[in-house]
């Protein structure tokens, strides 16, 4: 397959866990897609509306033959299979898939920015890439460095979740 993609992904409605997991074998049953390898799952406050549950967050690397608008299209409706509803922007939600990295692409359009636009200032996304690979850069700036970035209280607000 031609391209590596990270794909980041979020769920604070129970099941939680099954949520993450549905929506990885649903992207591992695609032809053109296999996920070659998943972080550790961690549970994380949430950041931006915070009046919601607490998130499970993890990244997985896949390879892929699909373009990256494809792959948008792919993700979009796997949310839509789990029963994802916009309402409240970054509220709670059944399952969350963004695309972090397209091999080393970098993607402006109306509707996919890659990589994505707030990636480097969330611990929950950092801290699983960082699991998955040490020396990934971002635009040139390592995945390390972005942490160092980082209040102590957002690496606080993401704790490694024991599987239930
Ligand atoms: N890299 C990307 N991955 C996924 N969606 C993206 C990306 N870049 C832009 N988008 C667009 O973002 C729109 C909003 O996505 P979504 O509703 O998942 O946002 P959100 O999860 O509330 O916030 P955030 O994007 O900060 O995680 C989507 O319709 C999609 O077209
Ligand atoms: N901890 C955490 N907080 C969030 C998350 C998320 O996945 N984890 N997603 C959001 C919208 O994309 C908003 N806030």
């Amino acid at each position: 397959m031609q391209f590596k993609v990270y794909i980041a992904l979020g769920s604070n409605i129970e099941p939680r866990e099954q949520y993450l997991n549905k929506a990885i074998e649903t992207l591992d049953s695609l032809n053109e897609l296999n996920i070659i390898d998943t972080s550790p799952v961690y549970q994380t406050k949430p950041v931006g509306y915070t009046k919601q549950g607490q998130f499970l967050n993890m990244v997985v690397l896949a390879e892929t033959d699909l373009s990256p608008e494809q792959l948008l299209k792919k993700t979009q409706s796997v949310e839509k299979e789990l029963g994802r509803e916009r309402d409240i922007r970054f509220g709670p939600r059944t399952i969350d898939l963004d695309i972090l990295m397209f091999g080393d692409q970098t993607i402006q359009l109306d509707h996919l920015t890659v990589p994505h636009p707030r990636m480097v200032e969330r611990a929950f996304v950092l801290v699983p890439l960082k699991d998955l690979n040490p020396q990934l850069h971002i635009e040139g700036t390592s995945v390390q460095t972005y942490i160092e970035r980082l209040d102590q209280t957002e690496i606080e607000g993401v704790e490694l979740y024991k599987k239930g």
